[in-house]
């Protein structure tokens, strides 16, 4: 079998509402796959037809080769979830609750012993649920989703709300599951540092479609400018729409924050044109960033808006 998931142009529309508007996804025994948008691409309603928890209006869904209908019980006995919240009951303990979760999969001690390794909460087994931390209930919640050593795995933001330490910690136990096992990962998340530390794939979503996809690679190098120029001025008032319009490379004006960026390829020759620009204008250089191309501005160039607006 060549993909674990298949999703072949799926339509999914609430009250007129085009969430999902015709997608195609496929993966791989192995694959980890980062569906990357903004607020309302569509990416949790994705998720959730691959769960086999909403049906597409059109198209068609496959996991394990297999349609939801008439397959419900075969597939949850293999695949993994973790949503972007999960209830637990609070008066049980890290263990009793690893040990309910278990016996739905007919499991026993020895998988829960390995799950509070694998997800750190041995030293928290006998805590209280409601008296976890928000990382180590992300972390319960990422170790049940492994109970059953799933062939795929579908995580639905994973970090968000996480600081940046428990968000690492998530990151090390599926990057440890990625070198051990075959599981192939679909997860949804805003953050491109997410998407770039685990998924060798990235679609890139917005308003119910894939904008673009490959890997990070592919997508940084499928635009020809390389370096991002990022800068303040010390008159930002004087700074107006001529600065997006005449300028000889495309500006990113961000006339809130006082603050712009410029994709230019070559350094040495294009910098000091747009410096002697910003000089004619009468705009005075405050302060200059040099950074590499991320995700967020590719995102920025298709859409004309932030990934996090
Ligand atoms: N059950 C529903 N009823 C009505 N509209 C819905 C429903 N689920 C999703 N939508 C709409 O579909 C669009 C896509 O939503 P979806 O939650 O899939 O986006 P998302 O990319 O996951 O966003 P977020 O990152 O905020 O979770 C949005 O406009 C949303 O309001």
């Amino acid at each position: 079998m060549n993909s674990l998931i298949e999703a072949i142009d799926v339509y999914k529309s609430f009250n007129g509402v085009k969430a999902v508007n015709g997608v195609d996804l496929r993966i791989r025994p192995g694959q980890f796959t980062a569906l990357l948008g903004p607020n309302g691409a569509g990416k949790t309603t994705l998720v959730e037809m691959i769960e086999g928890i909403q049906a597409p209006d059109h198209g068609e869904i496959r996991i394990l080769g297999r349609p939801w209908k008439g397959n419900e019980q075969y597939l949850r006995r293999r695949i993994g979830l973790c949503l972007q919240e999960t209830r637990f009951m609070d008066k049980l303990s890290v263990w009793e609750t690893l040990r309910l979760f278990a016996s739905f999969f007919g499991l026993g001690k020895a998988r829960v012993k390995e799950i509070l390794a694998l997800s750190g909460l041995a030293a928290k087994h006998s805590q209280r649920v409601v008296h976890l931390s928000g990382g180590q209930r992300q972390r319960l919640a990422l170790g049940i989703s492994l109970l059953n050593n799933p062939q795929v795995l579908l995580l639905d933001e994973p970090t968000t709300g996480l600081d940046p330490n428990a968000r690492r910690e998530i990151w090390s136990i599926l990057l440890d599951l990625k070198k051990n096992t075959r599981t192939c990962l679909v997860l949804t998340t805003h953050y491109m540092e997410e998407a770039e530390k685990l998924c060798e794939h990235i679609q890139i979503m917005d308003q119910g479609r894939v904008l673009r996809e490959g890997s990070l690679q592919d997508l940084l190098e499928d635009t020809q400018a390389e370096k991002i120029i990022e800068f303040t001025i010390d008159n930002p008032d004087h700074a107006g729409p001529e600065l997006l319009e005449n300028a000889p490379f495309a500006v990113q004006w961000d006339s809130v924050a006082g603050r712009g960026t410029v994709a230019i390829s070559d350094i040495e020759h294009q910098l000091p044109v747009f410096l002697d620009f910003l000089k004619n204008r009468g705009l005075h250089l405050k302060n200059m960033e040099c950074r590499r191309k991320t995700l967020d501005d590719l995102f920025t160039e298709m859409t004309g808006r932030r990934l996090h607006d």
